[in-house]
């Protein structure tokens, strides 16, 4: 908490940003660049299928906790949030930031409310982090004008995939105009210098206000218009291998309502060494293959986040892209490898 924190309190910050913005990408980068400090993390998915907490599980082993299934803003109350921070904070851990990843549809003044009204005193909010996409900010702000009060409240906002966007400039211009003081970095895939993290103090004005007005003034009833209420989403599992052709003819027939999957896909006999994780972000899709882990059971697992959606119709369509066939048609796998990136470019997504 700025100037009133003392050299032994760490430091928590808020990593928010809307729906696939790069917030895991983000955090994977700061920590395999950590340098000397060590990073706690605390993951918090919208579904039941932890996608995201396994992403950054493999860099973080124990110093990475889970709180699935639910926005973090809703779901939990402050002191379930306590047991996970003594968890990080505790001396043995060793531990000299805690990042929270908010999900995509996480109000972030309702878990900056929760990380000031922490009583674990070894830790002291560090401030709130935006991670905007650039080549989707007008789309998702006209969509969601709210989004320009997350702006408002951040310290520092992160402008991604600047790789992506046509007119990054005149989006950087935009953001700055919305944000209060922040620092606004560009960055592709999240790669930002680790020192923004520790620099990222929020003001005490900030502060001030923030647990003022989330506390006193918004009334009781405004969760009516947190982000995710317009949302559903579907967590899909499979044991049976998808079969390439038939998911390819899903994905490309996806209504666009349904904004965001991600997981990882097992296509059997088509590539028996190799999961492969998907991101779909609006339009834009990829597949990363990555060899399978070492005694983990192959299955296909996903969630599907969207607004408007059927989930029960898309659950139903998933089921029938699965084919238990032992053999592989030649020409199969063509339909997705347009979608693996070079490696160059574009790294995996690290950790699952
Ligand atoms: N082209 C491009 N793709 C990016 C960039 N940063 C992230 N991505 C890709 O965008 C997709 C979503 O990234 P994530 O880091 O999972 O996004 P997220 O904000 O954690 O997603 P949610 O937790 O679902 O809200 C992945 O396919 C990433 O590889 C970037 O700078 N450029």
């Amino acid at each position: 908490m700025g100037n009133s924190s003392t050299p032994q309190q760490i430091p928590v910050v808020v990593l928010a940003g809307f729906l696939g913005s790069g917030k895991t990408t983000l955090l994977n980068h700061l920590l395999h660049h950590s340098g000397g400090s060590r990073i706690g993390a605390i993951v918090n998915d919208f579904g039941s299928i932890e996608i995201d907490a396994m992403a950054v599980a493999g860099a973080l082993g124990d110093s990475t906790v889970s709180l699935g299934n639910g926005c973090l803003c809703c779901a939990v109350d402050a002191s379930e949030l306590d047991v996970y921070l003594d968890r990080l904070a505790a001396p043995d851990a060793g531990i000299d930031v805690i990042v929270i990843e908010a999900s995509g549809l996480a109000e972030p003044q309702e878990l900056v409310r929760m990380v000031l009204a922490s009583e674990q005193p070894r830790v002291v909010y560090g401030g709130l982090v935006e991670v905007v996409d650039a080549a989707e900010f007008d789309a998702t702000r006209a969509r969601h004008p709210e989004l320009d009060r997350h702006l408002a409240l951040a310290d520092l906002v992160v402008v991604n995939k600047l790789d992506r966007a046509a007119d990054g400039e005149r989006v950087l211009g935009l953001v700055r105009s919305l944000t209060d003081r922040a620092a606004v970095v560009p960055a592709t895939y999240g790669r930002i210098d680790p020192e923004f993290l520790f620099d990222c103090r929020p003001s005490e004005e900030r502060i001030g206000q923030l647990s003022f007005d989330d506390l006193h003034e918004r009334g009781t009833d405004e969760h009516a218009g947190h982000l995710h209420t317009g949302y559903d989403n579907l967590s899909f599992a499979s044991d049976a291998p998808m079969e390439p052709r038939r998911l390819m003819r899903f994905l490309d027939s996806r209504p666009d309502g349904l904004y965001r999957i991600k997981g990882h896909v097992d296509f059997g006999p088509y590539d028996v060494r190799n999961r492969y994780t998907v991101h779909a972000v609006g339009r834009f899709l990829r597949f990363h293959p990555e060899p399978w882990p070492a005694g983990d059971g192959r299955r296909t697992q996903l969630v599907l986040i969207g607004s408007g959606i059927d989930t029960e119709a898309l659950d139903k369509e998933l089921q029938g892209c699965a084919n238990d066939a032992p053999h592989a048609d030649e020409h199969g796998m063509w339909g997705i490898l347009r979608y693996v990136p070079g490696t160059e470019e574009e790294p995996g997504t690290g950790g699952y």
